[in-house]
Formats: C-alpha cells, sequence, structure tokens
C-alpha cells in the first residue's frame, strides 16, 4: 500500500496554474524524485505536502490521514520530515547539540528550556550522527563543517523525528559530484534501513538517473511522465519539454572527470 497519496492536487497563482491536477503514489522504502524545467510547479508541490501551501484542490494521504488543512507542524508530527536547498544548521551550537535540538523538538520540549536539558538524549544524538558517518566529529561546532558534512548533520537532524516521510528539496545543490554521491548513497541507505520514503527534487540528472527508484516529471504544472529512471529517458514528452532547456540526460563532461 502506498504511504503517500497524492490526487487531483492544484493550486493556482493568480490565473497561473502552477500545479495542474497532479496525482502520485509514494511507497515506504522509495526514493521518487520530482523533476521539471524552471516554474514546473515543483515547490508549490513540495510546500503543498509540508503545509506551508495550502492546495486549492485535491488531497494528499499519508497514512490515509488527510494533510490537506493541516498546519506544518501538525504534518510533521504525522511524520513528514524536510529538508532544504540551504542546509539549515545553529553554526554556533556543536554537531551533537544540534541534533539533540531536534530530540527536544521531537519530543514536544519548549526550545526555551534548552540550556536545562544540554544532557538531553545525547546518546541518542551520537547514535544519529553514527548513522551519517558523524559521530567522530559530534563536539565540533557546526560553523567549523565542510558544507558536506553540514549535509549529512542536516539529514540526521532530519531523521531525528523518525519520519516515515522525508522531502528534500535539492538536496546536493552547491556540492561537488563526489559529495553529491555520498550524500545520495547515505540517503538510500537511510530510505532502505528505515523503510522511509523519500520525495525529492533535483535538477542533477546524474543524480536523479543514478539514485531515484522512479521519477515523475512536471512541466507547467502538469504530470507529463512518470516511470522508472530509464523509462523517463527515453520518454518523448520529457526529450521535449527538456529540449533547448540546457539541460541534457547526458552526464556532463566536467561531472565525468571528477566523478
Ligand atoms: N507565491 C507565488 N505567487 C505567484 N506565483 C507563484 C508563486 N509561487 C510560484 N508561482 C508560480 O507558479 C509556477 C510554479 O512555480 P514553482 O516555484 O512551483 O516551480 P519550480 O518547478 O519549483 O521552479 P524552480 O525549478 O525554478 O524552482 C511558476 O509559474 C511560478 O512563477
Amino acid at each position: 500500500m502506498s504511504l503517500l497519496k497524492v490526487s487531483g492536487l492544484g493550486k493556482s497563482f493568480g490565473g497561473v496554474k502552477a500545479v495542474d491536477e497532479i496525482s502520485f503514489d509514494l511507497a515506504a522504502g522509495e526514493l521518487l524524485a520530482l523533476i521539471g524545467p524552471n516554474g514546473a510547479g515543483k515547490s508549490t508541490t513540495f510546500n503543498m505536502v509540508n503545509g506551508q501551501l495550502r492546495a486549492d484542490r485535491g488531497s494528499i494521504k499519508l497514512d490515509g490521514h488527510e494533510l490537506i488543512g493541516l498546519p506544518p507542524r501538525s504534518i510533521w508530527k504525522l511524520g513528514v520530515g524536510r529538508t532544504f536547498q540551504i542546509a539549515e544548521t545553529f553554526g554556533s551550537l556543536t554537531v551533537v547539540e544540534n541534533v539533540q535540538m531536534a530530540l527536544l523538538s521531537a519530543d514536544g520540549k519548549l526550545l526555551a528550556t534548552w540550556r536545562k536539558a544540554a544532557g538531553h538524549k545525547r546518546d541518542e544524538a551520537v547514535e544519529l550522527l553514527d548513522k551519517v558517518g558523524m559521530a567522530q566529529q559530534a563536539d565540533r561546532p557546526c560553523a567549523d563543517l565542510a558544507y558536506g558534512d553540514v549535509k549529512r548533520v542536516e539529514l540526521a537532524i532530519a531523521i531525528a523525528n523518525n519520519p516515515k516521510l522525508l522531502l528534500m528539496d535539492e538536496p546536493t545543490a552547491g556540492m561537488a559530484p563526489k559529495e553529491r554521491n555520498e550524500l545520495m548513497a547515505l540517503t538510500k541507505k537511510l530510505v532502505v534501513e528505515r523503510s522511509m520514503a523519500v520525495l525529492f527534487t533535483e535538477h542533477s540528472m546524474d543524480v536523479v538517473f543514478a539514485y531515484a527508484d522512479r521519477m515523475i516529471v512536471l512541466a507547467r504544472g502538469r504530470l507529463i511522465a512518470e516511470g522508472k529512471p530509464l523509462e523517463i529517458r527515453d520518454h518523448p514528452k520529457v526529450q521535449e519539454v527538456y529540449f533547448g532547456s540546457g539541460k541534457t540526460f547526458e552526464k556532463k563532461a566536467a561531472d565525468k572527470e571528477l566523478a
């Protein structure tokens, strides 16, 4: 059975149909990529799933619960986590403290109690860091980390609440090919280990083709194709929307050299 079931989802801004009655499913343990040219409706779709934007029409069900109309915090409590294009951590706190904050928040404690709760679930936080290969750096300030490592910490923060579904908005933006591959391989490992579902947007086709189990393609708000990466690569409608956009499905020479 699907974990996430989106049906007839729509959102307009003035006369623009940003998302035009799209439907798709996502199962536990699956990595689904949401791709499309600029302005296709990817962010709008994401923001409706996590409650930042209210849909005009349709339905978004997580494990049978309707998410439309719920505030972001309630959706997060039901098990929808999110990572951002630009990693969001507190640079002045250490790596482990950032994860402890996430555990505090998952336990429904107020952030104002942080000073009293500095020892809160440290072992659990270190265990989460271990899952993303960052336990050794637990006591370093986040501000001192390389960007790829900050993204790993962000992943540990995102899984602290044990999400059923993790939304990742361009997870590899700003990363070199090697770091990108490491982050996505780690994500894939977490998806399998925790039977978590991931919906991610991505501009790097190399990442999408290497790591997505399935893809959906949006263009001007409409879902124009859905399938496994190889099916999508050869899909005539997908070729058409990407033709001339400057993006191709072939590995760029520079990526090949660095990979
Ligand atoms: N708050 C808003 N007000 C008005 N129009 C908006 C708003 N948000 C998005 N749009 C419009 O909706 C359409 C879809 O935008 P969206 O940001 O969802 O696309 P996207 O696929 O995420 O694009 P990108 O890859 O460039 O981030 C675009 O035409 C955009 O201009």
